[in-house]
């Protein structure tokens, strides 16, 4: 039998995790490596509860594996760098995602799309080369390859850049990648949450026209008025649906669960994209008819590079592109995850962990 968490590596770690399927988290004790010559240690602030981190819990895509310490959208502040370690220095503040590893040989790698790697290693519930288990950011600190960190500019808030590190590079690589970032071009936006939002947000950056698509009115009021979309489509109307079929260029579609994709395909114009980003359990129907009339398109996006990661945090910066989030305490996450799963939150919650982590 293999050593237990509290015994694999020499460094003392704490965090919360899952120990079954439950969707319950409570507080574990583990272990993390040595900062070895190219790794930053850094102590974790702030941590992003993506929908990801719900979907593992609960283990919705059959591979995870127990006791899981969730959380990629991590930031915090170096404490100790290794002696090769050439971009970051102690105190400075820094961010890691959704990967802490790849094979870095391969085609995909050599274009600085690690996050395409088949080797690419996720930040937890991934097997580590030693054997071990990776555990992610709902922890006291973080040690991980230099390669795997991005640097967080002074003028972001530390806590509202922690969705960025996951949300943020999600729907920022496929606007950019699917050509969805010229201005004056519309931007459809299904599922307002925490990916939905930011999507919202980068495109109006890019000075495209953004309509969001969701099934009540809910948060119309607050999409055009706070997220700044410039229209709004209640997509269980059908009369409003009709009157807007063949004017969007693309769809960022990050709805977490599986829903009928025929009316999406319908609001695109000729040559159209519909990007699916979001992962649910079930297989999505994609009827042929409604791509080939019109030469449409459905593709997808997963996360994005650490190159383009950090062009994207540093956008972010640039242009204010900040998520809106409730910040909650450590012991509030059970709670958090289950307002998630009935998507009551605006948009994104992140953990206090600096303040509220209590290793007792
Ligand atoms: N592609 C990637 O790299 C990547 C990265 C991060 C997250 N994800 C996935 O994206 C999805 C969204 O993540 P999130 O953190 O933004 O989640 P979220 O819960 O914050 O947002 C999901 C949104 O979908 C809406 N929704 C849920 N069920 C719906 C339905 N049946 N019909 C219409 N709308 C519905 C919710 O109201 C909510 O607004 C998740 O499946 C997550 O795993 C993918
Ligand atoms: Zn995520």
């Amino acid at each position: 039998m293999g050593k237990s968490p509290e015994e694999e590596h020499p460094v003392k770690a704490f965090g919360w995790a899952a120990r079954d399927t439950s969707g319950v988290l409570s507080p574990f004790k583990f272990t993390r490596r040595e900062t070895g010559d190219e790794d930053v240690r850094f102590k974790v602030l702030y941590c992003g509860i993506c929908h990801s981190d719900l979907h593992c819990v609960k283990n919705e895509w059959g591979n995870s594996t127990y006791p899981m310490v969730p959380g990629h959208e991590i930031v915090g502040v170096v404490t100790e760098v290794g002696c090769k370690v050439q971009k970051f220095k102690v105190g400075d503040k820094v961010g890691v995602g959704c990967m802490v590893g790849a094979c870095h040989s391969c085609d995909s790698c050599e274009n600085n799309l690690e996050n395409y790697c088949p080797k690419m290693l996720l930040t937890y519930n991934s097997p580590y080369y030693d054997g071990t288990n990776t555990y992610g950011g709902y922890s006291d600190h973080m040690v991980t390859s230099e390669r795997y960190v991005v640097r967080i500019p002074d003028s972001l808030p530390l806590d509202a850049a922690a969705p960025l590190l996951c949300a943020g590079i999600t729907t920022y690589s496929p606007l950019r990648y699917y050509g969805l970032d010229k201005p004056g071009m519309n931007v459809g936006v299904v599922g307002l949450g925490g990916l939905g939002h930011v999507a919202v947000k980068f495109a109006k950056a890019f000075g495209t026209k953004v309509t969001v698509i969701s099934t009540s009115l809910r948060k119309k009021q607050e999409a055009i008025e706070q997220l700044g979309a410039d229209s709004f489509l209640v997509s269980t109307d059908p009369d409003q649906m009709q009157a807007a079929m063949g004017t969007l260029d693309g769809i960022i579609d990050t709805v977490s669960a599986t829903h009928p994709l025929l009316p999406l395909l319908g609001l695109l114009k000729c040559n159209g994209k519909l990007v699916l980003l979001g992962v649910p359990e079930k297989p999505f129907e994609l009827p042929a008819f409604p791509l080939i009339l019109g030469r449409k398109m459905v593709g997808g996006s997963g996360i994005g590079g650490m190159k383009e990661t950090q062009e994207m945090i540093d956008f972010a910066a640039e242009h204010n592109v900040t998520p809106f989030i409730e910040v909650v305490p450590v012991d509030y996450l059970n709670t958090a995850m289950q307002r998630l799963a009935k998507a009551d939150v605006k948009y994104r919650f992140v953990l206090d962990i600096g303040n509220t982590l209590k290793a007792d």
